[in-house]
Formats: structure tokens, sequence, C-alpha cells
């Protein structure tokens, strides 16, 4: 049974369409990312999605069944960063935090440990980090253990610590077996973390599927042959059927696309083996950003 089922969701606000017509599913164990740019309605999806929105024509289920209050409980959700109190601890701001939620008190400690701040509960909140005060964020989610997460955009703002530290948190979560729904503006945040992607576009959903199906296309590669082994670069690659698209670049390198599955050590070790060594290789994901513009254009 899916863990949440969108269907033909609509959103207009006053003149403007938010949403049009948008179905999904996300299925137990997933982590899935709601990709679209700025505007696309991600915010309004997961609005709705948690109640706090109301939608102007579609449905929501979860767990199989219409929203309740006992199944809102499953779920942990960051939309907007909360307000927590500057000069009390870590500890005492999560403390409050279950008061409020009504969350089991002792979730606190468990919610601290899993974002690694247990070291740090009793220091005031006004002294962290922007990485760190995200991660407590992220732990008064946890309160109440709840089996799936709902995250807004959970690293806008962060230095690339910060963003490190968030990324590795939800990739944890996610194989302790939380189902975790997600929105990002970033494709590589969703690549790097998400295993079902739906790609938003004005309101309208553009593809959704697994990471590896909606994203993933041929990688291309950089060579840069020695001089006097240009031609046989090109020749070598001609001959091998999973590199294909060979373009001239800049400083008489070379660019050329490789199929899924093929990396970049396997076009090293093919050319080796016809005794050419290349001066310089890179792999390029241009192609992803590529693709990504395409389904958002
Ligand atoms: N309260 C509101 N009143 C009027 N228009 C709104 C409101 N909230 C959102 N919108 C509009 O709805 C559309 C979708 O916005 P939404 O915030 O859901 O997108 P998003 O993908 O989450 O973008 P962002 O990452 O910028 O929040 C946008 O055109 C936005 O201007």
């Amino acid at each position: 049974m899916p863990i949440l089922e969108l269907d033909n969701l609509s959103k207009t606000y006053g003149g403007t369409t938010a949403l049009r017509g948008l179905t999904l599913q996300v299925e137990p164990g997933s982590v899935y990312g709601l990709l679209g740019p700025n505007g696309s309605g991600k915010t309004t999806t997961l609005g709705i999605a948690l109640g706090v929105l109301r939608a102007s024509g579609g449905t929501v289920r979860w767990f199989g069944q219409p929203p309740t209050a006992a199944g809102r409980r499953r779920i942990g959700a960051l939309l907007e960063t909360p307000n927590f109190f500057p000069y009390l601890s870590a500890r005492q701001n999560l403390q409050l935090a279950a008061d409020i939620k009504r969350a089991d008190p002792r979730s606190v400690d468990q919610a601290l440990d899993t974002v690694g701040l247990g070291t740090r509960q009793h220091d005031a909140f006004r002294g962290f980090s922007l990485g760190m005060k995200q991660r407590l964020a992220l732990a008064s989610t946890l309160l109440g253990n709840p089996e799936v997460l709902v995250l807004d955009e959970p690293t806008n703002g962060l230095d690339p610590q910060g963003i490190a530290e968030v990324r590795g948190l939800v990739q944890r979560l996610a194989s302790e077996g939380k189902t975790i729904i997600l929105a990002s503006h970033l494709l590589d945040e969703i690549e790097k973390v998400c295993t079902h992607v739906a790609v938003l576009q004005r309101g309208e959903l553009r593809a959704a599927g697994p990471v590896g199906n909606i994203l993933a296309t041929a990688d291309r590669v950089l060579l840069r042959p020695e001089p006097q082994a240009a031609a046989a670069v090109q020749q070598a690659l001609a001959a091998l059927p999973w590199v294909s698209d060979v373009r001239p670049e800049p400083d008489g390198q070379l660019s050329a696309a490789l199929a899924p599955g093929h990396g970049p050590a396997d076009l090293n070790r093919a050319l080796f083996a016809q005794n050419i060594a290349l001066a310089g290789l890179e792999l390029r994901r241009r192609s992803l950003e590529a693709q990504f513009l395409e389904l958002t254009k």
C-alpha cells in the first residue's frame, strides 16, 4: 500500500494556478524527491498533503485512507524553519516541541542522538552553526518517532558543510527505513539522496519514477589524447559500441557519451588495451543538467 497518494490535485490562489492535476504515489521506504524550479508548486503540494493548505480539487490519501489525526502523528514535517528559543539549549527546545506535539518525551534523547547533537544538547541554540540549527529542526521532526518525514528544501541556505551534514542525515534516516518526501530545486540534491523523483514545472507533473529512469542519461567524458595519438584515439572510440557522440573540444580534446553502466575507468582500460595512454580523462555530467532543463523547459 502506498504511503501517500495524491490524485488529480489542483490549487489556485486567486488568479494564479499553482497546481494542475497532480497525481503521484509514494511507496514505503522510498526517498521521494519533488524537483522543480522556484514557483513550480512544490511547497503547495507538501502543504496540501499535510493539510495546512486546502486543495481546489483532487484528493490526498495517507496510508491508504483519507487523512486522519492518527495518520498525521505518523508523519514528521519540516515545511518552514521552526522558531527555536535562542537562549534555551537544544535539549530544552526539543522538550518544549515534544510537549506541544504531545510526543513521547523519551523521543527527545533519541532525536538528539540521531542528528548528532547528543554531545551539544546542553548548549544554547544561539551559538549553533546553521548546519546544527537545521539538524535540530530535523530532530524536532523526529519527535514521536514518525515513520514518514516530509521536508521542504532541507538544505536551503546552508554552507557546503551544512549541506553535507543534512544530506548525510537524510540518507541515514532512509537507511533506517523511514519514508522521506523531500522538495528541492537542486537536481544534484535529488540525485544524491532520492530513490524516486517527480519533476514539477508550473504546477504540472513532467515526469515521475525511479531517479535512475528519470534522470539517468549517458555520462559524457572529456579526453585529452597525446597529440600524436589523436587519430588513433578517434578510431578506437569509434570502434567501442558503448561510446557515442564523439565531439571535438578546445585544445585538441574530445568529448564522448558513455552508455549507462560504463564509466571513465572502462574507457581507460579499453584504450590502454590498444596501447593508447591518455594525457587526461575527466567525467562530465553536464548531460544530466541538460536533461533537467529539457524536462522543465
Ligand atoms: N499564498 C499564496 N498566494 C498567492 N500565490 C501563491 C501563494 N503561495 C504560492 N503561490 C504561487 O503558487 C505557485 C507555486 O508556489 P510554490 O511555493 O508552491 O512553489 P515552489 O515550487 O515551492 O517554489 P519555492 O521553492 O519558491 O517555494 C507560484 O506561482 C507562487 O507564486
